[in-house]
């Protein structure tokens, strides 16, 4: 894809998720990767609903501005997942309801915050971990992503809400929308009695992908 293509698509992503309710205010960042010296990045402070091409940040590895609006706070840890993952091309960070209705419980299993009940939840993204409370645009944050930027595709941010990456923009934000549905579904659930997957069952979907 051309830099035009992408910075369109995350115009329309953006538009997307706050038409959608995922994102609200200012709340929300986005990235991906042009190439690789490059990453595109929602600007600070603007709304995903209203992003505007000419205005999206446009960074190298080091964090330096080549185009556009001063880049979202938390650019910091995207570039460091960028550097530390190569199959890491596009994150997706919202404050969407059910997730960070999620990421403010007690006592969440900090090796997944949500145990497998669904199979789509394994294809798409297979465990979140729990990142523990840092105020936002951190260095904290950044650091703690780093050191499991291998490890998994989302993140959930203890009190804040989720980070999830992908192959590209539309792979991030498919498996974004996959992890808020699967806690949607977690607290309507809520006063059931949920079959939850065996491991036998995770094991087969782990090993046939999405
Ligand atoms: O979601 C946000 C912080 O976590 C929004 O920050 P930015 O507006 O700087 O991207």
């Amino acid at each position: 894809m051309t830099d035009l293509e992408q910075k369109e698509l995350m115009v329309q992503l953006g538009r997307s998720f706050y038409e959608r309710g995922y994102s609200v205010g200012g709340a929300g960042n986005l990235s991906v990767r042009l190439d690789e010296n490059r990453v595109l990045v929602t600007p600070t402070g603007s709304s995903l609903g209203r992003l505007k091409v000419e205005r999206l940040s446009v960074l190298d590895m080091d964090g330096n501005v080549l185009e556009g609006d001063k880049p979202s706070k938390e650019s910091v840890f995207h570039l460091e997942m960028y550097r530390k993952n190569p199959k890491c091309n596009a994150i997706v960070h919202l404050h969407c309801t059910y997730l960070t209705a999620l990421s403010c419980l007690q006592g969440l299993d900090p090796t997944n915050a949500m145990k497998a009940f669904t199979p789509y939840y394994v294809m798409r993204v297979g465990k979140m971990q729990v990142i523990p409370y840092y105020r936002p645009g951190s260095p904290e944050i950044a650091r703690e992503l780093s050191e499991r930027a291998l490890s998994g595709k989302a993140f959930l941010l203890a009190n804040h809400g989720v980070v999830v990456t992908g192959a590209d923009l539309l792979d991030a934000s498919d498996n974004t929308e996959e992890l808020e549905e699967t806690a949607k579904l977690f607290f309507t659930l809520q006063g059931q009695k949920i079959r939850y997957l065996t491991d036998d069952e995770v094991k087969d979907l782990e090993n046939r992908g999405k």
